[in-house]
């Protein structure tokens, strides 16, 4: 709904319901204030409703016949590329050169949608525009996803490309070929795809346009003539990718005589609709009020709405065969859509798409709600999220000191970050993580494997005469910490890094306790290198004695292998005297006094006979080990 058919509405009240539903939009994660403006809104509404529905129906109007796009003219292609060489930035330029978007300099990373986007300069999460595109006198229609180019959301990548016939691989001129321009060449590659060279940032003082093309030519084996040298920022040659999509990317193999089948590629939890699935048609036709079925669950659907991205919603009365879109089919339940699902008619039931690989996790880690009050709540907001990113994957989990709880895998450090800031962004839900951990595989015996595995060097090869790419095998505990940073920062940025899993490798791990008084703290349990054990266990241990406040007795804080104690501290016996300052007889002052350091031991858990804070096991559990 837009500013202008709100002033053009004459009845102030009408005006203040429209603006309200514009509110409302922009208000679905502030459900607190939402439910304060609804109330005083509530009652206005009833005397609105005709008019309101008018309006609306207007609005909903299709405005686009969508029947006049065969699959010929429909081109459906992802933007791919190391992280930060200009996707999003070229995906805004051809949004705005395709009309999809105002010409306006606010326009940066307009696909960029989420907060935590925004706020780490980064994508994290595939976006899709329908974009339409005059080229020699015939309407295109576009489908351009944008995909992340960290490692930790490739994930999104692989799911965009199986809705896609042809790629974008964007390369940096003055950093060249990196890390996950590699890895996202391979998926495409793999996938079949038409792969056109877009090398950007040719505005930039060091660009060196001539020895990326030789990279391409000598990495990809790709003739360098295919190459694109363009300038997002400002526009340059941005007009020959367009024309490079229409010419080189082939039509999708899609029939409209076929019966309707979909592909769901991303979905999201919207909290008024529902499930919004995001569609490639894979054949047929499907339209607003027709039943749809899920192959995952066998139920049916009515459909709701559908329509195209351009790149918010934009509802049309159909979509048909090759066109990418959106679908609402009254879906309530999150398990309902299932990335990967395929969606046909009731009365034409179709052979199910073969779906996605499922994501294997690297990293582990617990999430505890603060309070176990809230744990329904926090449970809701991770099935939601976990909706919009399948990558996570979650098994219940239970602390004695942390309460109930998950343990959800993750495909790396950024990765688990950025889920739990989404979780605290759009969710309202503030948790408990603990230390990540990579899954390990144990084998029960009486042997102990002793030696001590360290990176392997796996092969070299020049990419010029400036860059060589590495193969190494590591143990994923050594380079899921901090191993990017350090790589970073000794390489002054220049390396980049990706990973794959290799397997599993016997290694010299032990399992180490803590204990407070001879008790073993289970949460506190952890598994490391021998070499490792003495230094993690000291830290932990003066970690603990920092965080437990003293009490009426002395505690040992141990840090064990086994029955062996490697590192201790002790937190000397001490009892607060809180009455210390309470000069003269009055008992009600002591006794409230009393009271209150009787409330303050409330919230500690005791293990054994030790009271020890909430904090404390936050505290240690958020180390960063050396
Ligand atoms: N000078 C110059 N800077 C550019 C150009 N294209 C993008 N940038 C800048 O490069 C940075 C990264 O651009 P993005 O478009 O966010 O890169 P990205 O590949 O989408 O990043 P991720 O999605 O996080 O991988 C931003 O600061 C852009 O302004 C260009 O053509 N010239």
């Amino acid at each position: 709904m837009s500013f202008s058919l709100v002033k053009r509405c004459e009845a102030p009240l009408l005006r203040r319901v429209l603006q309200f539903k514009m509110y409302k939009r922009k208000m679905l994660n502030y459900n607190t204030t939402y439910t304060l403006l609804r109330h005083r809104w509530m009652k206005c509404l009833p005397v609105f409703c005709s008019s309101l529905r008018t309006i609306s129906t207007q609005t909903h109007k299709e405005t686009i016949d969508l029947s006049q796009f065969p699959v010929d003219r429909i081109r459906n292609f992802c933007i791919i590329a190391h992280i930060d060489h200009g996707k999003s930035t070229l995906a805004d330029r051809l949004l705005e050169m395709t009309g999809a978007i105002a010409k306006t300099e606010k326009n940066k990373q307009v696909l960029d949608k989420l907060q935590v986007e925004r706020e780490r300069g980064i994508t994290v999460k595939a976006q899709t525009a329908s974009l339409f595109y005059n080229h020699q006198g015939q309407q295109y229609l576009l489908n351009l996803i944008d995909t992340p180019g960290h490692v930790d959301f490739s994930y999104e990548v692989s799911r965009s490309i199986s809705a896609c016939q042809g790629v974008l691989l964007i390369i940096d001129a003055n950093q060249g070929i990196q890390a996950q321009t590699v890895a996202n060449f391979y998926l495409a590659f793999e996938a079949q795809l038409s792969i056109i060279p877009v090398i950007n940032k040719i505005d930039l003082k060091n660009a060196d346009p001539e020895t990326v093309e030789s990279q391409i030519e000598k990495v990809f084996d790709i003739p360098r003539e295919e190459c694109i040298r363009i300038s997002a920022k400002l526009g340059t040659n941005v007009e020959q990718v367009l024309q490079a999509v229409v010419n080189r990317i082939p039509p999708p193999m899609a029939h409209i005589n076929d019966p309707f089948k979909a592909l769901v590629f991303d979905s999201n939890f919207d909290h008024y609709r529902g499930v919004v699935a995001n569609i490639a048609v894979f054949g047929g036709r499907v339209k607003k009020g027709d039943k749809i079925v899920s192959a995952h669950l066998g139920k049916t659907y009515e459909v709701n709405e559908l329509g195209l991205l351009r790149p918010d919603e934009h509802p049309t009365q159909k979509l048909f065969a090759g066109q990418v879109g959106y679908i609402i089919a009254g879906m309530k339940d999150v398990k309902e859509a299932q990335i990967g699902d395929t969606l046909y008619l009731q009365q034409q039931p179709v052979e199910a798409l073969p779906g996605f690989k499922p994501a294997k996790a690297m990293v582990f880690a617990g999430m505890y709600p603060m309070d176990q009050s809230e744990y329904p709540g926090l449970r809701s907001a991770i099935e939601r999220l976990t909706l919009n990113d399948s990558s996570v994957t979650v098994q219940r989990d239970s602390s004695l000191a942390l309460g109930a709880g998950w343990r959800l895998g993750f495909l790396g450090l950024l990765h688990m970050e950025v889920f739990n800031q989404r979780l605290e962004q759009e969710y309202n839900a503030s948790v408990i993580v603990t230390a990540p951990t990579v899954p390990y595989k144990a084998v029960l015996s009486s042997a102990k494997l002793i030696k001590n595995r360290r990176a392997t060097q796996k092969n070299m090869v020049y990419i010029d005469d400036h860059r060589v790419m590495m193969k190494y095998l590591f143990p994923l505990n050594e380079i899921v910490v901090d191993f990017y940073d350090l790589l970073k920062s000794l390489s002054s940025g220049y390396a980049s890094f990706d990973y794959e899993n290799a397997g599993y490798q016997a290694a010299d791990l032990i399992k180490m306790d803590i204990l407070l008084n001879g008790q073993p703290v289970e949460e506190l349990t952890t598994i490391v290198h021998r070499d490792r054990a003495y230094s993690t266990g000291k830290a932990m241990c003066e970690k603990l004695q920092d965080s437990i406040p003293r009490q009426m007795f002395e505690i040992a804080v141990q840090a064990a292998i086994g029955s062996k104690v490697i590192a201790r501290e002790t937190i000397k016996a001490y009892r607060k005297n809180v009455l210390a300052k309470c000069y003269g007889g009055d008992i009600t002052r002591k006794m409230k006094l009393l009271k209150k350091q009787a409330e303050g031991k409330k919230k500690m858990r005791r293990i054994g006979n030790v009271e020890v804070p909430k904090d404390a096991f936050i505290n240690v559990l958020k180390r960063k080990d050396k």
